[in-house]
């Protein structure tokens, strides 16, 4: 999906064009893979391949405007006041745009008004709030690629430019598409010679836009100079970030082009957050996908974990609620802090009250980081002022007990300059516009107040030297006025002509009455007729001027906004923990998970809405001895709720909240991975069976001792032996090798004799009971195995017609019947094989023909004929060893 190149136009040969056109294309050159978008008036237009481009995306009609260079000048145009729409529907599409807009005063020079680009728009670098999702980051990642082509490096540099969050991680290939989909990204940039072949596979995958930049922009070291350049700082150690080399070139490439489409520095990143894999609790795409954390297997927002958690009272809470969710940490540490502040809140009643004044509070985040693009609207900065008046309240809300809760209500503590600063410049309740006025407050600035003073008390200018010229001149009906058409004038009636001073300039004569103007009125004309203009001039000045002094303060903002959205996360997971009764879980040294009556939160509560019945809580007991639960039962019995039920609520205490349990013990934790579903990826040619296989490998590499594994129904895209064979083979593997928790959920009845032979393997299975043909789902989870399937039952619920069914049904008993016949004694979970190096792997043309000569000799013959006759499936396993010694026997007989 990357951005491919226009035509660039030849600017060369500009010779031939109009000036504009001229103009136009070097604008262009500076921009070939862009959207240009053109001010000319009351529209931006585009031309040529750009004009075509947008006709196709945008479906704006495409004409022509006149010729240039001896051809006609393709043009598409969308109106200013639209500009908005078809911004957000092109960064949808993953395009960029360059605003190029009239920046000279027209008329002030020949030729065409100067124009120049004033920012460029693309899907990672958005900060218009009206292009923004207000609860969600929206992220710029460049990837790096260093080391061999066989063992690659990657490098990683995201941004969120709209809140000023910079982060670095380095990876290898195996983990570059958990990073993805962790981070997100809106965009990512990578080198003009990472060529498409040897991109990597999760690149490819994620079907993001890509743009390519310069490969020396991916420079380590120009990286980590921008870096302490940007953080302000002699080295990186101090951000444990000085060996990450290739997330530096990553850098590189990102703070350049952010710089680029914004056209100035960004002075709100600061600082600087360095993630390593191993802190963090591993979740891989498909568990993100699979357990719906932040968006359904359709791919909506909701239900889902994050939708059901985030009762958030601020967009910067939502943010990080997302943040939380896809960074859970492998340490307990913060989680445990993250737990006591809660309590805290709750045993001080704190919860409502305090969500009752983050109610007040506006998105600090973005204005400070708006602020530092000089994009901040009034209405932003009006809006930071309230919060800052707040901030006592809230800051009484916060109880001071435990560490986190302590450092935040520390935090809420800026600078009382900020506020001061605000509450005198910025108007009580500002134009939404710069451009309109009214933007800064009264008092603020002398020249401001008198330029306002002019326009608005031009009334009682009028009427103060109307009765001061009547006194002078002792004419009583001496009009003082103002028309648009002819400006400010004194009217006097011709009855009293005579008594006009020197001093009045004749202006206009009228039937009845004269009009004149004085050098004084003459010079309230001009400064009143101008004042309008200057004041706005002047508002404007002093409105850039409000942005330098903010400068300085907008580290300490990011800080605020920062706190305001923990205090956020965490005022919405106390209140959820109250509202759904969940339980603090605690944290072990000792490997286990140990949840009572635990429940899948997603599931219960659309259950409660719909009101379609209650939650059947599980209970789910793994440690040391019991680390695989081979889960058998029903379909529609709630296997698959109950194995996510356990992963949720897993990760749930990883970031730090309550569990939907009645009590829940975890000991350390390193991943969750899963493989449940179908889910096809046709677009890269992988079948479902291909599928589950990668996913199921992927986790048999990766799975630790301290790594939960759901497995659900594994080996079913495939036929019946291999998907049993595989299965069996996957589950010891996942019982002796990765020793991971696993919870393994299957139809294959086979699976229930794995115990058996496993000492850590345990048989659970879904309760439900059959009256008649019926069969009602318990969704209790048991000890032992199922005793049957039911599935037929459970097509019959699904409306299966009666024909079907009874012909199922009839096939099934004789299938039992005839498996109870005669079992193959096979063991599924025997010890794999060694490998054996000197096999062969192609029948090599000598070997072929001693098959053949072999076939030819009347013994080998014999062998053979006796093999053909053994049916294998009748076999006990004493005729199957007794027939193996007759083979032997008559193989011994044959010459060599
Ligand atoms: N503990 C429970 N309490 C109440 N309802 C439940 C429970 N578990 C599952 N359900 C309901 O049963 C439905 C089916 O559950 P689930 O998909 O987990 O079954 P399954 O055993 O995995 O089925 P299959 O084998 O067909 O995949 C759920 O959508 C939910 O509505």
């Amino acid at each position: 999906m990357s951005r491919t190149p226009t035509t660039r136009p030849d600017t060369d040969g500009l010779g031939g064009h109009t000036p504009m056109m001229q103009q136009y294309l070097r604008i262009k050159a500076d921009f070939p893979d862009t959207l240009v978008f053109y001010r000319m008036g009351d529209f931006y237009e585009l031309f040529y391949d750009d004009a075509r481009r947008a006709n196709r995306l945008l479906d704006v009609t495409l004409t022509t405007r006149g010729q240039s260079a001896g051809e006609p000048v393709v043009m598409a145009g969308v109106p200013v006041h639209a500009l908005e729409n078809y911004l957000a529907k092109l960064i949808r599409l993953g395009e960029a745009v360059a605003i190029a807009e009239q920046v000279g005063e027209v008329g002030a020079s020949k030729g065409p008004v100067e124009r120049k680009v004033v920012r460029v728009v693309t899907p990672g670098t958005v900060t218009d709030t009206e292009l923004l999702d207000e609860r969600r980051d929206t992220r710029l990642l460049a990837l790096a690629v260093r080391g061999p082509a066989a063992q690659p490096v990657y490098g990683l540099a995201w941004l969120a430019l709209a809140s000023g969050q910079l982060g670095l991680t380095e990876c290898g290939e195996r983990e570059l598409a958990a990073w993805l989909s962790r981070l997100a990204p809106a965009e990512v940039l990578i080198s003009g010679e990472l060529h498409e072949e040897r991109r990597p596979l999760a690149l490819r995958q994620a079907g993001v836009p890509l743009t390519s930049r310069p490969h020396w922009q991916f420079d380590p070291a120009l990286g980590e100079r921008k870096l302490r350049e940007q953080l302000k700082v002699a080295h990186l150690a101090g951000f444990n970030a000085q060996d990450l080399h290739a997330a530096h070139a990553a850098a590189s490439a990102l703070l350049g082009y952010a710089e680029h489409t914004q056209g100035r520095a960004l002075s709100h990143v600061s600082t600087l957050t360095v993630e390593r894999a191993h802190a963090l609790l591993e979740l891989p795409p498909a568990t993100l996908r699979n357990l719906e954390i932040t968006q359904t297997l359709k791919g909506e927002t909701a239900p889902t974990l994050l939708s059901l958690l985030d009762s958030c009272r601020t967009g910067m809470g939502s943010r990080m609620l997302r943040q939380w969710l896809t960074h859970p940490p492998r340490e307990r540490e913060p989680a445990r802090r993250r737990l006591e502040a809660i309590e805290v809140l709750q045993a001080a009643h704190a919860v409502e009250p305090l969500r009752d004044a983050l109610r007040q509070v506006s998105d600090v985040q973005r204005t400070s980081a708006r602020t530092a693009l000089r994009q901040v609207r009034p209405r932003e900065l009006a809006g930071l002022r309230e919060t800052l008046a707040v901030l006592p309240e809230l800051r009484r809300q916060v109880p001071e007990d435990g560490a986190l809760l302590a450092d935040l209500h520390a935090a809420l503590t800026p600078d009382a300059a900020i506020a001061e600063l605000l509450h005198r410049a910025v108007a009580p309740e500002p134009a939404v516009l710069l451009r309109d006025g009214g933007v800064i407050a009264t008092g603020f600035d002398p020249d401001l107040d008198e330029l306002r003073a002019i326009s608005s008390n031009c009334d009682a200018f009028l009427l103060e030297m109307e009765a001061r010229e009547r006194l002078r001149t002792g004419i009583q009906n001496l009009r003082v006025q103002y028309n648009k058409v002819h400006g400010f004038y004194i009217e006097v009636t011709n009855g009293a002509i005579d008594r006009v001073p020197l001093n009045y300039q004749r202006r206009q004569t009228l039937k009845n009455a004269e009009r004149f103007i004085t050098p004084e009125l003459k010079a309230f004309e001009d400064k009143a007729l101008s004042a309008q203009e200057r004041a706005l001039a002047r508002e404007k000045w002093l409105w850039e001027q409000l942005l330098d002094a903010l400068q300085p303060h907008l580290a300490a903002l990011s800080e605020l906004g920062r706190a305001l959205a923990s205090l956020d996360v965490l005022a919405a997971l106390a209140e959820r923990a109250r509202t759904l009764d969940w339980c603090r879980p605690d944290f072990v040294p000792q490997p286990c998970i140990e949840i009572e009556r635990g429940r899948h939160p997603v599931v219960e509560a659309r259950l409660a809405e719909s009101g379609a019945g209650s939650f059947i809580p599980n209970d789910c007991r793994l440690d040391a001895a019991r680390r695989l639960l081979v889960i058998t039962g029903p379909n529609m019995g709630g296997k698959s709720t109950f194995m996510r039920q356990v992963a949720l609520t897993v990760l749930l205490a990883a970031i730090g909240s309550f569990v939907p349990a009645s009590r829940c013990r975890l000991g350390p934790i390193d991943a969750i991975h899963t493989r449940i579903g179908a889910a096809d990826d046709l677009a890269n040619a992988h079948s479902t069976f291909m599928m589950e296989m990668t996913e199921a490998a992927a986790i048999l590499h990766g799975a630790t001792e301290h790594s939960l594994v759901l497995m659900d129904e594994i080996g079913r895209g495939t036929s019946t032996f291999d998907g049993l064979a595989l299965a069996g083979a996957i589950a010891s593997h996942l019982h002796d090798r990765n020793r991971a928790f696993a919870l393994f959920a299957t139809h294959y009845f086979e699976l229930t004799e794995f115990p058996a032979k496993h000492r850590h393997a345990l048989n659970m299975h879904v309760s439900a009971a059959e009256s008649g043909d019926d069969i009602v789902f318990l969704h209790a989870i048991e000890p032992g195995p199922a005793s049957r399937s039911y599935g037929v039952q459970v097509a019959r619920l699904a409306g299966m017609p009666a024909a079907v069914l009874r012909q199922a049904r009839q096939t099934l008993e004789q299938l039992e019947a005839q498996k109870s016949a005669g079992t193959p004694q096979i063991d599924l979970f025997a010890t794999p094989p060694e490998p054996q190096p000197e096999l062969q792997p192609e029948l090599t043309p000598e070997p072929v023909a001693a098959a053949a000569a072999a076939v030819a000799d009347p013994h080998a013959a014999a062998v053979l004929e006796a093999v053909r006759a053994l049916d294998p499936d009748t076999l006990t396993p004493r005729s199957a060893l007794d027939a193996l010694y007759q083979l032997r026997a008559l193989a011994a007989r044959t010459p060599s």
